[in-house]
Order: structure tokens, then C-alpha cells, then sequence
């Protein structure tokens, strides 16, 4: 089998560089007759005809599903059990007012860690007590904002925010639903920047402490402590890791009960999903039925009542969803160390539409998505336009070895962390979000203009505008 010796060990040398491997696209990607890839029914080419590139083409059927689909999963498991979970749709992963509405027309909560999120969430008629609000720094004014709103549990994340709460909640005239969330120590394998329960981070309070911390959070009579919460990590494959933190949390909330009952608790999201065909994401039901034996065994062990439980996933829901379209601009034929050739294929966007590979030597995979190919497969590194070495969207990668100049290429799984980390470096304006859902698309996120950039600079009158 073909194989160029700069590709990484992990990379499988295709048997034919055009399949879409279902792990990895979303559900409703497929090739049409004349070889071109179309997602819900609207090829790439009618897309692009529409919208230009880059564009987010997201799969709204598939984000329904996998929301559905995990609620399901871990309601059925948890049921088993004799107790209820509620799901909170992490906002951070991509959130517009359409994919609010969506997640909780499929009967999900959701987590907001901003302002900024929560006004989106309310914006789409999100109910707020069906919000979560996360941050390790809220400011004053958010957290009055929320309480204001009647925001559902605020995540506390440090012993200042108890008495910032509490009296915002008392000048409302509210009490105000908390939990507290706990570093449980547990070290996720998953990359440094993504885990967030080692001991050497900004997130929670440790768990040594957190009996202290609820006694003073059940010290205000203007806030009603709901339970404890973990979240150890993002893109996370093995349970062990979910396990232990599971396991901890439970010692604890027995601790907890003995002076007054705990209702809830939450275990987070981190979930991981398929980048490239090699990733193997555990499918939901296994994870929550996994999840539910060891909450079972645990509370046995301890002799409590089971709580309900709370998890938050973002990326396992809304990742696989998107896919994004280039187009082909330059081409590079690069010798490495007379080794071998390394074909640079540059496309319209980069880093500024998504920053995981630069900031997390994360692995995308790609496809040609105008057409196939029979020509030999050619390793290739994707890269964006922007004056970064490290500005690379995809590292490795076999594509046809006639990839040309104008040809749209495909990035799946862009769904999560990719429009919602997206900037303007260089002064590139952000992509659109379009939907395609039964042969239709329709824009759910406008993308930028140059015009919009502009308007930003106060030595510059908009266009079209006099002083
Ligand atoms: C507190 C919290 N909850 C939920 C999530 C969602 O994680 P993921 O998108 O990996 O499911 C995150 C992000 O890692 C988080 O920080
Ligand atoms: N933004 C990260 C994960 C962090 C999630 C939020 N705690 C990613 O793209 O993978």
C-alpha cells in the first residue's frame, strides 16, 4: 500500500482517498452520482455558488439527533437505576439562536459560561431557569444579570463568588440555585490545555476544601445549594478517567447528605468525538451505561439515595454537525529533508475559522469535496492563508495527488470550538454559519464583511456614511 514516510504513524494510507467514513462525517454527508460531496441534500457546489468559502455547513438533522440521541441514552441508563439525569448543551461549543432552539426543542438544558451566552440563549426564548452558568471569573455584573434573569443553578467556582451571589440574589429577592464545583484531581488523558481537573489549573475548589466551601454556601439563607460538579477535561475517549472523578464526587456527596439531603449531581461533558477515520468515539449508550453502573455501585457502596444526575456535553452533540468548505488557492510541492514531498495545499481560511490545530496540534481529516479522483493519494498538509507558520488546518492528510488549483476541499467535525474560537487575525472576517436540513440551506450565522471590520476602527467612517 502507498505510503509517504513523512505521514504520521496514526495516518492510514487510504485505500482510495474519496470515502466519507461514517465515524467522522456527519450523518447525512454522502457523495452524489457525479462524485461530489452533498450534506443534507445541497451539494458543495450549490453551497459555494451561495455563500462563497469558507463556509460552516452544519447538518442540522444530525445536531438534533446526537442531542436526542444522548439525552436518551443517558435517560434510559440513569432510569435503570431509579434516577433521572438532566443534559445541559455546553453553549461554549457553538451557540446561535437557532442551535438554542434546537437543543432544547429535543428536551435539553443549557450551559451558558457568559453574558454574552446567556443573551444569545434568552434571545432565542430559552426559558432561563433552563440555564447553567459556568465561569471561573464572572463579573458582578453578570452575575447580576443572571439572577436577575432567574438564571436556573450558577456553577460557583471559588469561595469570593459565594457572597457576590448571595447578595445579588438577596437584592432580587431571590434564592438563588447553586452548585460548587469541584477539582476532583483527576488527570483526564487528553492534552494540557483541555484538562481541567489537574491540581495546577484556575478551575473549582479542591476537593479537600469543599466541605468548608458548602458550609458556607448553606450559611446564606439567599442560596439553595443543588450539589457538587466535575467536569475533568474535553475530548476525552476512555471512561477510566470519568469513572474516578464519578467516583470521587460520590465520596464527597455522601459527605454532603449527612446534614442535609443533595439533590443533584453533575459529572460534566468532555465527551469525545472522531476527527479522523484512526479516532474511535465510545458511542453514548456504552458511556452512559458505563456512567450509570458506577454511580449505581457507588451509591450502593455508600448507602445513599441516587441524585439526579446532571451532564453537560458540547462537542459529542454539536461537533460532528459541520463541515467546512474551502477553496484551493495555492499549491506547494515541499521536499523535507530530501526525504520526501509534502504537497502544502493553502486554502481561503486558517487559524482565524479554526484555531484547535494551532492551539492544540489537533488532527483534522479532508476531503475533495467537488469531485473525486482515481489519481494516487499525495500527502498533504492543509493550510490556511494567514502569516503563521503554525497556521495549518489540517497536518496530514491523504488527498488525491491531483488536487488542483479551484477545487473545494471539506474539513469534518469542525462543528465544536470551531466558529466559536474563530477571530479575525489579519483582519479576515468570520465565515458564515449556513444549515442544510432536507435539501435546503439557509444562513443561521451571517458571516463577517469587510465593511464590519472596518466599522470598528474609530479613524475610519464606514462607507457609505458621512461624519
Ligand atoms: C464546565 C464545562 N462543562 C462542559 C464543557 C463541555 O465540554 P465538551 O464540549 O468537551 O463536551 C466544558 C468544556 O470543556 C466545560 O468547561
Ligand atoms: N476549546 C477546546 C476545549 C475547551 C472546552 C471548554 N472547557 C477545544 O476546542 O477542544
Amino acid at each position: 500500500m502507498f505510503a509517504n514516510p513523512l505521514a504520521p504513524e496514526w495516518l492510514e494510507a487510504p485505500a482510495e482517498a474519496n470515502s466519507l467514513p461514517s465515524t467522522v462525517w456527519s450523518r447525512n454527508s454522502a457523495r452524489t452520482e457525479s462524485g461530489e460531496l452533498a450534506i443534507a441534500g445541497v451539494t458543495v457546489t450549490a453551497l459555494v455558488r451561495d455563500f462563497g468559502t469558507p463556509v460552516y455547513v452544519i447538518d442540522e438533522a444530525d445536531a438534533i439527533a446526537r442531542a436526542t440521541d444522548i439525552a436518551a441514552a443517558f435517560e434510559s441508563e440513569f432510569a435503570r437505576i431509579g434516577t433521572t439525569v438532566k443534559v445541559y448543551y455546553a453553549a461554549k461549543a457553538f451557540l446561535c439562536t437557532e442551535v438554542a432552539r434546537w437543543m432544547t426543542a429535543a428536551g435539553l438544558n443549557i450551559d451558558v459560561a457568559s453574558a454574552g451566552e446567556m443573551a444569545v440563549a434568552l434571545a432565542a426564548g430559552v426559558d432561563a431557569s433552563r440555564l447553567g452558568f459556568h465561569g471561573n471569573n464572572k463579573s458582578l455584573s453578570e452575575i447580576d444579570r443572571a439572577v436577575c434573569a432567574g438564571i436556573g443553578p450558577i456553577v460557583i467556582d471559588s469561595v469570593v463568588e459565594i457572597g457576590r451571589v448571595a447578595e445579588a440574589a438577596a437584592r432580587h429577592g431571590r434564592t438563588q440555585r447553586v452548585r460548587l464545583r469541584i477539582n476532583s484531581g483527576v488527570h483526564a488523558s487528553t492534552h494540557e490545555y483541555l484538562a481541567t481537573a489537574r491540581e495546577d489549573q484556575k478551575f473549582g475548589v479542591p476537593l479537600a476544601e469543599a466541605e468548608a466551601v458548602v458550609a458556607q454556601i448553606r450559611s446564606h439563607s439567599s442560596l439553595e445549594f443543588v450539589g457538587i460538579h466535575s467536569h475533568i477535561g474535553s475530548q476525552i475517549f476512555d471512561t477510566a478517567g470519568f469513572a474516578e472523578a464519578a467516583r470521587r464526587l460520590l465520596e464527597l456527596h455522601a459527605r454532603l447528605s449527612v446534614d442535609a439531603p443533595v439533590p443533584e449531581l453533575n459529572l460534566g461533558g468532555g465527551f469525545g468525538i472522531a476527527y479522523t477515520s484512526v479516532d474511535r468515539a465510545l458511542p453514548v449508550a456504552e458511556l452512559a451505561a458505563s456512567l450509570a453502573s458506577i454511580v449505581e455501585a457507588e451509591c450502593t457502596r455508600l448507602g445513599i439515595v441516587v441524585p439526579v444526575i446532571a451532564i453537560e456535553p458540547g462537542r459529542s452533540i454539536i461537533g460532528p454537525s459541520t463541515t467546512t468548505l474551502y477553496t484551493v488557492g495555492t499549491i506547494k510541492d515541499v521536499l523535507v529533508d530530501g526525504e520526501a514531498v509534502r504537497k502544502y495545499v493553502s486554502v481561503d481560511g486558517g487559524m482565524s475559522d479554526n484555531l484547535r490545530t494551532a492551539l492544540y496540534g489537533a488532527d483534522y481529516s479532508a476531503r475533495l469535496a467537488n469531485r473525486t479522483s482515481e489519481a494516487d493519494p499525495a500527502l498533504v498538509r492543509i493550510a490556511g492563508k494567514h502569516c503563521e507558520a503554525g497556521d495549518i488546518v489540517v497536518r496530514a492528510e491523504y488527498l488525491p495527488g491531483d488536487v488542483e488549483l479551484g477545487d473545494l476541499i471539506a474539513v469534518p467535525a469542525t462543528g465544536a470550538y470551531g466558529w466559536a474560537m474563530s477571530n479575525n487575525y489579519n483582519y479576515l472576517a468570520r465565515p458564515p454559519v449556513v444549515a442544510v436540513r432536507d435539501g435546503h440551506a439557509r444562513v443561521i450565522v451571517r458571516g463577517e464583511t469587510e465593511d464590519d471590520l472596518l466599522r470598528r476602527d474609530a479613524g475610519i467612517t464606514p462607507l457609505g456614511e458621512s461624519e
